[in-house]
């Protein structure tokens, strides 16, 4: 199954990436149907059907779609495979899409009283600096277990590798509509509105960028989806501010003495999800990093000068160059791994997906003060309308830093291999009690420590406990109450 499930999801692409040029990975009637084709094999195979199977070729099907051509026949046909498959999924599209979209209530969440300088996190947070954690988020009095302490929007997402054909590219929820863009094939939405929001924000310029972006991701180690998302973060700067603007922003904040000192006292810059707030979210430490990711921001702005015009007419390609650079660092240390919604009734999303498998990047300013704990306290849901949630997973004293884990399964992880995977996936050297007091089975000599090991995998219980409780509140309170398939089982 792994075999069949890998061939179908990327497996097709890239060994039509090993045939042609970038410039030749575009729309075209012969790759959509050789895609059909493949997928043909699938039924001749006579593999015993299941969700997880009809799901590895709804994959292959979206992928011809994204391949067809506006209008043609494949397209036509890809469309009408998928619905075939859907219906062997037993998913009707009307339904799923009710599925996905949840009405928010414009007044926000309840319990959530927004504090009046940083308004995406709730009263009872407030930023410090500390030489041990730099900036860090403080409980300003008792929380309450499940309390929620942030609402946020993301600034950039992106689905992994793996899942650009079965993700919205712009929201990350399943793409069950599949609509393509109208000009590259090599992303997916779940709807129009989607589809015209990433356009605006940053797919107008990343579509012609993106086949070279993928053909040298597969010739070298270079981290792809770091830099495309550090480059979705610098278009929709630069729509929304101006390359000028940006370029100057930049330069000052480059000259700022202590940035995190800076963006703690400047109001405007924290908790706002705009390019200081990112730009300032790049430590001095970090920095001495920086180094190593240059060469890729390099052909970032190689790439945009040969394929687009947003650098027409600019002179200052080194400083370019340099944000880039800090923006793929920032993404790197900064960016949670986006988890689909919990296995359960309400969330028909998940049914044929696993509920812990990472799905993709995502990067918001305010979520990226909060640093990690292999014992959190806090718990965090990505939902719909790229919106992050963090509650409180047990009950938080005042003056308790709070803290969330920044990999869904690392508590389950002993040390040093934790400690290991902190740093080479977040730069971080892990000062938690857990890891400072060596919370781990190697060391347990005693039972005192043997009752610390116990208390973080407790710890980690709870916290899945948690946010699966909340996940259901949240659901139950804001999205809309939709019939759940018969057989529709996890
Ligand atoms: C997402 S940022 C968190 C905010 C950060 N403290 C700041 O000032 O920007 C991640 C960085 O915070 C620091 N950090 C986070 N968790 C930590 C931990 N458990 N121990 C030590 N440093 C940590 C590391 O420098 C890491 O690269």
């Amino acid at each position: 199954m792994s075999l069949i499930k890998s061939l179908s999801q990327f497996g097709a692409f890239h060994e039509m990436l090993q045939e042609h040029q970038a410039s030749a990975v575009k729309k075209g009637p012969v790759v959509a149907n050789h895609l059909l084709k493949m997928l043909d094999t699938y039924w001749i195979l006579g593999l015993p059907y299941d969700d997880q199977l009809h799901q590895s070729m709804l994959v292959l099907c979206n992928q011809s779609i994204a391949f067809a051509p506006m209008n043609s026949v494949p397209l036509a046909r890809a469309y009408e495979v998928r619905s075939m498959l859907l219906s062997r999924l037993n998913f009707d599209q009307n339904k799923e899409s009710k599925g996905v979209k949840l009405n928010f209530r414009s007044d926000g969440f309840q319990g959530f009283t927004p504090s009046e300088t940083i308004p995406c996190v709730a009263e009872c947070v407030s930023i410090h600096s500390s030489l041990r954690f730099g900036r860090q988020l403080v409980a300003n009095r008792d929380i309450k277990a499940e309390e929620i302490v942030m609402v946020e929007d993301g600034f950039a997402m992106l689905p992994k590798k793996e899942y650009t054909y079965l993700l919205c590219s712009q929201c990350l929820c399943i793409a069950w509509n599949a609509v393509p863009c109208s000009a590259c094939p090599l992303v997916i939405y779940c709807s129009e509105h989607c589809r015209a929001s990433a356009w605006e924000n940053h797919h107008q310029v990343e579509c012609k960028l993106l086949p070279s972006i993928y053909v040298k991701s597969d010739s070298s180690n270079w981290n792809m989806s770091i830099s495309i998302t550090a480059l979705r973060c610098f278009l929709s700067s630069i729509k929304v501010e101006g390359l000028e603007n940006v370029l100057r922003e930049a330069q000052a904040i480059d000259n700022e003495k202590d940035v995190c000192l800076e963006s703690l006292i400047s109001e405007q810059c924290v908790g706002v999800n705009n390019f200081k707030s990112l730009y300032r979210l790049a430590t001095d430490k970090e920095i001495l990093n920086i180094d190593r990711i240059n060469k890729s921001s390099e052909f970032l702005v190689d790439t945009l000068l040969q394929f687009s015009n947003v650098l027409h007419n600019c002179t200052e390609l080194d400083a370019v160059r340099k944000i880039l650079a800090k923006l793929s660092l920032i993404v790197k240390v900064n960016h949670l791994k986006y988890q689909g919604s919990i296995c359960d009734d309400y969330n028909h999303d998940c049914c044929s997906l696993n509920c812990d498998s990472i799905m993709g990047y995502f990067i918001s300013t305010c979520s990226s003060l909060v640093n990690h704990s292999c014992t959190p306290n806090l718990g965090k849901v990505f939902i719909p309308e790229r919106k992050i949630v963090m509650f409180a997973a047990r009950s938080i004293k005042k003056g308790e830093q709070l803290c969330i884990t920044y990999g869904p399964t690392l508590a389950r992880i002993l040390n040093p291999e934790r400690n290991a995977l902190l740093y080479r996936d977040y730069n971080v050297i892990c000062l938690c009690q857990a890891c400072t007091q060596d919370w781990h089975p190697c060391d347990c000599l005693g039972q005192k420590s043997e009752n610390k090991k116990d208390f973080m995998y407790e710890s980690f219980q709870t916290l899945n406990d948690k946010r699966f409780a909340l996940e259901k509140k949240l659901f139950q309170q804001y999205g809309e109450k939709y019939e759940i398939p018969d057989n529709c089982s996890e």
